[in-house]
């Protein structure tokens, strides 16, 4: 039988859903999703492999400005990621302005083929999901238009059918049981992360990078230590709460998270750090992972 495999780039604008779409395709929780917008920072490559095909994805920043240096890396990264795809998945919120979208996808530089996927077709009527559906067609720079909603997993059977359909012959690029390349550090990291996300509002989450600095499998646990690297020392206040309270709480949610995640028992220790300006800085940047 013939096999096929390939690399897809999942693209959108931020909150169009493409971390809960990888999630939703792999069955496991590899991208961090997160209500607010610019959560994902990095590439993070998922393997999906299945008898006769294996997809290789790429979870790409959204569209953003390039404010600060993170931003501008971001933006390369999502231009290198489209140009090496076999397959450009093109997400949008199902509410967001079509036309705008629609645009914004044309002039993107493609070069392989590119599926227009509609996300959140659960808020929508079926009236107007066919409405839509009549002017994605009509756009017509898209090889099919496929409605899904990745949060309740609806149609991604469908989509994974359709990415296949797209993908070049050819032998796997990665191991079988490979789910992803990022490393198991990557992960805890992000995880930590997310804790942050979900505790504080505002300002404080796009000031934080969190680095692991100590991942050491011990015979019953895994002891781990991070830094939480803040900006100024008013965000260090703020992360450690009153008495520690808000990083002790940051802990042990992360410590469940991640247990859940190596499915053993877990050690887990942070420290805040500040570093002024680490987003406009190289050297933390590429400490951070984050170049
Ligand atoms: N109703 C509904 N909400 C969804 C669906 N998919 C994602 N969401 C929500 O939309 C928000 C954004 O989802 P993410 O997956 O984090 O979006 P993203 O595109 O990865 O965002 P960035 O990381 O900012 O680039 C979250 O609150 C999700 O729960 C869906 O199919 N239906």
């Amino acid at each position: 039988m013939m096999h096929r495999a390939g690399f897809v780039n999942i693209f959108g604008k931020p909150n169009a859903g493409k971390s809960t779409l990888l999630n939703a395709i792999l069955g496991e929780k590899l991208a961090i999703v997160s209500p607010k917008v610019q959560t994902t920072r990095h590439r993070i490559t998922g393997v999906l492999t299945e008898p006769g095909y294996q997809i290789v994805f790429s979870d790409t920043p959204g569209i953003i400005d390039p404010k600060y240096k993170m931003h501008e890396k971001m933006m390369s990264a999502v231009k290198s990621a489209l140009e090496d795809a076999d397959v450009a998945l093109l997400l949008m919120d199902a509410r967001d302005n079509l036309d705008e979208c629609l645009e914004l996808f044309a002039s993107l530089k493609l070069k392989g083929t590119s599926i227009l996927v509609i996300n959140k077709m659960d808020n929508l009527e079926a009236s107007t999901i066919e409405a839509l559906r009549e002017k994605c067609i009509a756009w017509g720079k898209a090889k099919s238009v496929i409605f899904i909603s990745a949060i309740q997993k609806k149609n991604i059977d469908l989509l994974k059918k359709e990415i296949v359909q797209l993908l070049p012959e050819s032998e796997p690029f990665y191991p079988e049981d490979t789910l992803t390349d990022r490393s198991t550090r990557f992960f805890v990291a992000e995880m930590i992360r997310e804790q942050i996300f979900h505790l504080f509002e505002d300002e404080i989450p796009y000031h934080t990078a969190v680095v692991v600095t100590l991942f050491q499998e011990k015979q019953t646990l895994t002891k781990i230590s991070a830094d939480i690297v803040v900006t100024r020392e008013t965000q260090k206040g703020i992360i450690l709460g009153e008495r520690g309270r808000s990083i002790r709480e940051i802990g042990s949610r992360a410590r469940q998270e991640i247990e859940k995640f190596l499915d053993r028992k877990v050690f887990l220790e942070l420290h805040v750090k500040v570093r002024d300006k680490w987003r406009d800085n190289d050297k933390y940047l590429r400490e951070y992972g984050l170049l």
